[in-house]
């Protein structure tokens, strides 16, 4: 996982063993994909923004997937489909204004190619090695906050490694490419540079008066002069970024539903681990739950077997996961 790399004498500009300094790297593996300054910008910040990675065409297709999926015109296996709070009682209408995100789209043979795509792949395999695995997909369709005022579309500042029981998490790596233009207005991923060196921290709801979507934990210790830096991106920028680096995103004040779509890839050389007395016990908890709804509570399911089922590898080789 580590490696060295000779950097030449700032000043002589060659590398003798007098001026020889070994520089280690401990999140980003040893390839020809990324630039000294890329993998130096991911080490110190836990995240990195490629432009233009992937082609409108793609993003159409998965465009047109997602609107298929609203209308209910298909029915990928195993999808889940998330509306946001504010409107989780309101009237039945199948329409992509109702669901907030999609998760889960292994089945759904047009969005899974975003997690097969080669430009994609070529830079996740900087950060997990050739054996890849998709543990986690999802499209995030933002909804505008600017009627019902409750901030509900915004996401709080979290970690994901909180849900995952696997690690080593530095082989572990988020894609999300922006399916159009997106900043502040229409609220952009927030990430908190160098967070990903720290530890994983407790996450819970936060005490939000408007409600808060199932699931949406986030760390409970924000310090709030802390520096976010906003991303704004263009239509197919991707940003891959660290499952400990503090992220989140504002709240989508304008009339548009914000796209997003993204995965969560580990190496196949990741190990499953037991959340029993962590910190992310209760997350767990929230999903076996749900799980128990699915398929009823005597048949024991655990983290681990959900995440097992849903995973599917992508390039390499399934060793482990
Ligand atoms: C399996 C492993 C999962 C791993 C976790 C994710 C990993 C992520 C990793 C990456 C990091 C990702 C970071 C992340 O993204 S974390 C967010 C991840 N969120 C989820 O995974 C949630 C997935 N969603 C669901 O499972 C369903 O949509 C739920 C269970 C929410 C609704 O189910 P269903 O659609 O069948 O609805 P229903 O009509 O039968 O309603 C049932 C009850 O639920 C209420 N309700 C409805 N909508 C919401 C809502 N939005 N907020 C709160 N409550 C809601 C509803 O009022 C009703 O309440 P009541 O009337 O009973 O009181
Ligand atoms: N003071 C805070 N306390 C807790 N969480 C915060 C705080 N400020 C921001 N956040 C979290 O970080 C996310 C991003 O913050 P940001 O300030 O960019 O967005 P916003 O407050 O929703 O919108 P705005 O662009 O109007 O500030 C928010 O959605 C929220 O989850
Ligand atoms: O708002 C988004 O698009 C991303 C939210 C997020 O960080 C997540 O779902 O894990
Ligand atoms: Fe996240
Ligand atoms: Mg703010």
């Amino acid at each position: 996982m580590r490696c060295y790399v000779n950097i030449p004498h700032p000043i002589s500009g060659t590398i003798s063993s007098a001026s020889f300094h070994p520089q280690q790297f401990q999140y980003t593996l040893d390839n020809n994909v990324l630039t000294l300054e890329q993998r130096k910008f991911y080490e110190e910040n836990g995240f990195l923004v490629i432009k233009n990675l992937v082609p409108d065409a793609d993003i159409q297709r998965f465009r047109n997937e997602f609107e298929k999926i609203c209308r209910k015109e298909v029915k990928p296996l195993g999808l889940t489909v998330m509306r946001d709070v504010a409107i989780s009682k309101s009237e039945y209408a199948p329409s992509e204004k109702m669901i907030t995100k999609v998760q889960d789209f292994q089945e759904d043979k047009e969005l899974f190619r975003y997690c097969t795509l080669p430009e994609i792949l070529k830079y996740v395999e900087c950060f997990t090695g050739p054996n890849i695995m998709a543990m986690h997909t999802m499209l995030i369709n933002k909804p505008p906050d600017s009627g019902n005022c409750k901030k509900t579309s915004r996401h709080p500042l979290h970690q994901d490694l909180h849900y995952f029981p696997f690690r080593p998490s530095d082989l572990i790596v988020c894609a999300w490419t922006a399916m159009e233009h997106i900043n502040r207005n229409n609220g952009c991923l927030v990430v908190l540079p160098g967070t990903h060196k720290g530890s994983l921290k407790p996450h819970d709801y936060p005490k939000w008066e408007g409600g808060v979507n199932k699931m949406f934990h986030g760390i409970q210790d924000y310090e709030e002069n802390k520096a976010r830096v906003h991303l704004v991106m263009e239509k197919g920028d991707t940003v891959f970024f660290h499952p400990l680096l503090i992220h989140g995103s504002g709240q989508n004040k304008t009339q548009g539903f914000r796209k997003a779509i993204s995965c969560h890839f580990a190496s196949a050389d990741c190990h499953y681990i037991d959340v029993k007395g962590t910190s992310q016990e209760n997350i767990e908890k929230e999903v076996v739950g749900i799980a128990h709804k699915f398929f009823g509570a005597e048949n024991s399911v655990d983290l681990k077997d959900i995440w097992m089922f849903r995973a599917r590898l992508v390039k390499g080789e399934r060793t482990n996961l």
